[in-house]
């Protein structure tokens, strides 16, 4: 059964207007999409938005919205298009005046997610994916497990998250085609961030 979760109504014409560019990160859970987008926040003043930070924002909100997003969470599922499209358009327009453009990190998790947000808001301007191997996101995440205290970082979720990505996600990667840069993330992040800022300094 479809789970129903509240949607809000918002104007979001001074987002559209801004135009500021927008950057989907793609890559599996673990695969340090968190990581790489701090530095990229730090260096070039991107404002980060990371779409499993909202909903669990939510979720620990106690609104009636997090309430029904919790089960579909913890069953390691994707939450309804609509609602992580609600939460991303209320987050970018509260940041719209301080920010150089917006980071968009695990989202679209599948192709008709990016098919939406770019028609209620605008074209991305790039895509960015980071490529790690199932054993190395695994081992990260468990390691992450430790001290996060998400509930999603134990193994029998992560195997679930991992196939959630791999039927949902890497279609993603390839209808954004040549849009898409494929960074190898299994190196030091610093590497890793090498790599980022060269696809990032093709944009200006
Ligand atoms: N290049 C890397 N090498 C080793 N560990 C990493 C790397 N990038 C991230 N990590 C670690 O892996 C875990 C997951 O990274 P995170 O950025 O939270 O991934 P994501 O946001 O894609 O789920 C974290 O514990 C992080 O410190
Ligand atoms: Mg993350």
């Amino acid at each position: 059964m479809a789970p129903t979760v509240a949607r809000s109504t918002i104007d979001i014409t001074p987002l559209r207007q801004a135009n500021l560019p927008i950057i989907f990160i793609l890559g599996g859970p673990g695969s340090g999409k968190g990581t790489q987008c701090a530095k990229i926040v730090e260096k070039y003043g991107y404002t980060h938005l990371s779409s499993g930070d909202l909903l669990r924002d939510e979720v620990a909100s106690g609104s009636e919205r997090g309430k029904q997003l919790t089960d579909i969470m913890q069953r390691g599922e994707l939450v309804p298009l609509d609602v992580v499209l609600d939460l991303l358009k209320e987050a970018m327009l509260s940041k719209l005046t301080s920010s150089k453009g917006f980071l968009i990190d695990g989202y679209p998790r599948e192709v008709a997610q990016g098919i939406q947000f770019e028609t209620e808001i605008n074209p991305c301007a790039l895509v960015i994916y980071f490529q790690v191997s199932d054993d190395v996101m695994t081992a990260r995440l468990m390691n992450r497990g430790l001290t996060s205290g998400r509930v999603d970082d134990n193994e029998e979720t992560i195997r679930k998250r991992l196939d959630t990505f791999h039927k949902h996600s890497l279609p993603v990667v390839e209808h954004y085609g040549t849009k898409c840069r494929t960074i190898s993330a299994e190196a030091h992040p610093d590497e890793v961030f090498q790599k980022v800022s060269e696809a990032l300094e093709t944009l200006s």
